[in-house]
């Protein structure tokens, strides 16, 4: 009797449940949509190494109408790839749920923040990202650059070295002195805090591609869980470092001036201030810190991508290094404003960068009222996703997507292409922060990142060499493709490190008459597959490689053999014009 009492209330419960939801089946059953089975829904399409998710979903996105749905279990995910969607979504919604998963990485801050939160702190946040201020900051940005190119050559002086590490370190250098007013070199950890960073990017990503996962029981009874706590506490005890340096520093605001703008507008004490006001607590301005510096990884993997480009479009990089000859001549000045904004092909150059590969994959925001769009309806409570690499690549959009052409950002050839059909910094009231420069839509991240640019860009043109050693039977931009989904987490592991997964490494290499004048300097800027991976020694499984100690033994012969049989298909490569 008690059982069949509890199952009638199960079945009250189930219907009254499904009930309420009813507006949600009725608008989703009119979108299209994969198989959904009862309870999992779709979810069985991405039971896969995590490594592999995004590729499913991009295939998936390119095998569905640029509007389709998915139900992830219960909840309902709407993925669009239209302009005119993205325009009405990003200027309606403004909650980014489903980033709960985030909060337990960063806590509370712009990113994570439930709307009402979020109005207040970007208020308090939005006074420190004026373009008067950040045009301020080019002398600091001139003077991490050239710190950077001390770094580049004096580590590698011959020998590769892994470009992303000193880009992230400058990035993080850079933010700290320009945001938060201390000087790297008074503070220490930098390192420690970009590997738990860079982990705890690493840790979101697994936790976001992997099903099990998402349940926050699962989750946190994972080991991972109790990692990241431990990595939150030690990236906190760093900002902290930081905070109580400031309270100490006499140099307060020594890097700004009265005549240029308010002191308090400098983002360490407009957060300090905020604090003492009683707008936000304390560990509001640590998470807020927090999530400000860990940005500072787009930037410089957007840095990292661009040497990439420029590795394989030699053109290109002539090109980038006409300009800038253009403007600097064999002068070694410090750049100006001025300099900066004259630079619009280096500009067109990063443009492309990020439509090609946007370093965020793509935009997120939950539906809390029904939105109308076209012939369909957004049902309050589902998710929406506009997946950007998708978006970037639409043949109806861009012509020959793959090609790498700046061009396209010419002001005639962007007037013919639809609003919000290139969105690498998010649109509307939620945008990206490091993009809130009133002068042009993108020039915020890369008006900081500019002279980061073009140093980084001389190093790679120089006047020098510019040399590919792509082996032949492995396209390193058909790997690109296919690996560059999670944007951040795949432009690290497949460009550049992370010895254990990557299969391709992305390096710089310098002659060793690299510090010798400037016109006489030669870069070796190679793109090239690991070395392990080259096809001399592929050719000569006997033998060493020059270099190498000793030969490879058979099992690391069958691994490199399947990789590379792995790797052949080919996808940006013949399209390319540059080539
Ligand atoms: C190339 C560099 C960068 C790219 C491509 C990028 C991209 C993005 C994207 C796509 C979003 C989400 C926007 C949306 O949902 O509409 C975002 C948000 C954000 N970005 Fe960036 N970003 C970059 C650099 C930076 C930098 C340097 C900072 C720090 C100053 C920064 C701070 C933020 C913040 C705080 C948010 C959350 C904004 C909010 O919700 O109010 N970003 N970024």
């Amino acid at each position: 009797m008690l059982n069949i009492i509890l199952f009638i209330f199960a079945l009250i419960f189930l219907a009254k449940y499904h009930w309420n939801r009813r507006r949600l089946y009725y608008h989703a059953w009119k979108i299209e949509g994969p198989f959904a089975w009862p309870i999992i829904g779709s979810a069985y399409l991405f039971i896969r190494r995590h490594e592999d998710v995004y590729n499913t979903a991009t295939k998936l996105i390119n095998s569905q109408p640029p509007i389709f749905k998915l139900w992830m279990g219960t909840k309902l995910v709407i993925l669009t790839i239209q302009p005119t969607h993205a325009e009405v979504i990003l200027k309606t919604c403004f909650n980014r749920l489903g980033t709960k998963q985030l909060q337990e990485l960063i806590h509370v801050d712009l990113f994570t923040a439930p709307v009402d939160i979020w109005r207040t702190h970007r208020k308090i946040i939005n006074k420190s990202f004026n373009t008067k201020i950040l045009n301020s900051y080019v002398d600091i940005f001139d003077k991490r650059a050239r710190h950077l190119m001390r770094q580049f050559e004096e580590k590698c002086d011959g020998n590769y070295i892994d470009v992303l590490e000193e880009l992230l370190r400058c990035s993080l250098d850079t933010a700290c002195e320009v945001l938060l007013d201390v000087d790297p070199n008074s503070i220490t950890g930098q390192a420690r805090y970009i590997a738990n960073t860079n982990r705890m990017t690493r840790i979101s990503v697994i936790r976001g591609s992997s099903i099990w996962l998402q349940s926050n029981f699962f989750w946190r009874y994972s080991s991972l869980h109790q990692e990241v706590t431990n990595l939150r506490r030690e990236a906190m005890d760093f900002i902290r470092q930081i905070i109580e340096k400031k309270k100490l520093d006499t140099g307060l605001y020594k890097n700004c001036s009265e005549d240029n703008f308010g002191k308090d507008k400098l983002l360490i004490n407009n957060l300090i201030n905020s604090m003492e006001a009683g707008e936000l607590d304390e560990s509001g301005v640590l998470d807020e810190i927090h999530s400000i510096l860990a940005a500072g990884e787009t930037a410089a993997i957007t840095n990292a991508l661009l040497l990439c480009m420029m590795g394989f479009h030699s053109n290109i990089q002539k090109n980038i290094q006409k300009k800038l000859d253009s403007i600097f001549g064999h002068s070694d000045r410090i750049v100006t404003l001025e300099d900066v904004n004259r630079m619009y092909y280096l500009e067109r150059v990063v443009k492309e960068t990020m439509r090609l590969f946007p370093p965020a994959p793509f935009l997120r925001r939950s539906v809390d009222e029904d939105i109308k769009l076209d012939s369909h309806v957004l049902p309050k409570g589902s998710e929406v996703f506009i997946p950007l690499v998708s978006l970037h690549r639409r043949p109806d959009l861009w012509n020959d997507p793959l090609v790498f052409d700046p061009d396209r950002f010419l002001a005639e050839n962007e007037t013919s292409r639809p609003d919000y059909s290139y969105l690498p910094f998010g649109c509307g009231r939620r945008n990206c922060l490091g993009n809130n420069v009133p002068e042009a839509k993108v020039k915020g991240p890369i008006k900081i990142n500019r002279r980061r640019d073009r140093l980084a860009i001389q190093l790679g043109i120089g006047t020098g060499i510019v040399k590919r050693r792509i082996n032949r039977g492995t396209s390193v931009a058909s790997k690109y493709d296919l690996k560059t989904k999670m944007a951040a987490f795949a432009a690290r592991k497949f460009l550049l490190f992370s010895k254990a997964t990557s299969r391709i490494q992305f390096r710089i290499q310098f002659s060793s008459s690299f510090s010798s004048q400037r016109v006489s300097r030669i870069f070796l800027f190679t793109v090239s597959p690991s070395p392990s991976h080259t096809t001399s020694w592929r050719h000569q499984p006997g033998r060493a490689r020059p270099g190498r100690k000793r030969a490879p033994t058979p099992e690391e012969l069958r691994r490199r053999h399947k990789f590379l049989s792995e790797t052949r298909t080919v996808f940006l490569e013949p399209h390319s014009r540059s080539h």
